[in-house]
């Protein structure tokens, strides 16, 4: 059964539509890449399949039920609780320092502060950034800031990684560190990784690619048949 499944999605932004009758569908312990042009309509779709946005039509389902007509609370609760992101900008508060950014949603979630700071400590350890627990996140460099952004998405134990372009920012050595830990928790944490990514080497980490074209989305072997 698909940990998250989205079948015939529209929506539309005015009279700019974003999805035009899009299916896709991850299962638990898979990594799938969304790749495809800009203004095709991969982070509405993102946006759709982890209910920030609600489609104009269509079904979306999380674990088997419907996710988008749950009310908005009982859709906050879950991206809280179930659902980890990583987006390009902007989820980091930079006047809080970096383990104070990957306690908060664990803090958020009522777990004990003692027990929160010593799981951010052990993912700062995970995602080679010890020693920076204490540091400010405005300032950081980019690829440090990402790694926050990641180990605080990771912290609360996600069962869907949400994730629009999650190495943009990192040379390709720490790239293929954050690859290959993504890889490591789908295979034994199970965790499903739904990954907006332009980079093909990225994309080579995949168990599968589909590519968002015109708000549509395709199997990767039938795009380049296509050609
Ligand atoms: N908030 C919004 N208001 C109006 N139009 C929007 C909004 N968000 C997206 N769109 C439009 O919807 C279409 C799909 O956009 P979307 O951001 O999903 O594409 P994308 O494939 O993620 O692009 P990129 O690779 O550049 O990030 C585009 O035509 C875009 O201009």
């Amino acid at each position: 059964m698909p940990m998250v499944e989205a079948e015939h999605l529209f929506r539309s932004f005015g009279t700019t539509p974003a999805l035009r009758d899009a299916s896709v569908a991850v299962a638990a312990g898979e990594i799938l890449a969304v790749m495809g042009p800009s203004g095709s309509g991969k982070s509405t779709l993102l946006h759709c399949l982890s209910g920030i946005f609600v489609p104009d039509s269509g079904e979306i389902r999380y674990d088997g039920r419907r996710l988008d007509t749950l009310p908005e609370p009982a859709r906050t609760a879950l991206r809280r609780t179930a659902f980890g992101f990583v987006f390009q900008f902007g989820q980091l508060v930079p006047e809080l320092t970096v383990a104070d950014n990957i306690a908060l949603p664990l803090l958020l979630n009522k777990v004990r502060r003692q027990q929160a700071y010593a799981t951010a400590a052990g993912w700062l350890d995970r995602l080679e950034l010890e020693g920076l627990g204490g540091r400010r996140t405005g300032e950081l460099s980019g690829g440090q800031a990402q790694r926050v952004a990641i180990a605080r998405a990771l912290a609360i134990g996600p069962r869907v990684l949400f994730a629009d372009e999650p190495t943009g920012s990192l040379d390709s050595v720490t790239g293929e560190t954050v690859m290959r830990l993504l890889v490591g928790l789908a295979r034994e944490e199970g965790v499903a990784v739904v990954l907006v990514t332009h980079d093909s080497r990225v994309a080579g980490y995949a168990d599968r690619r589909v590519v968002v074209r015109d708000g549509r989305v395709f199997a990767s072997h039938e795009v380049e048949a296509g050609r």
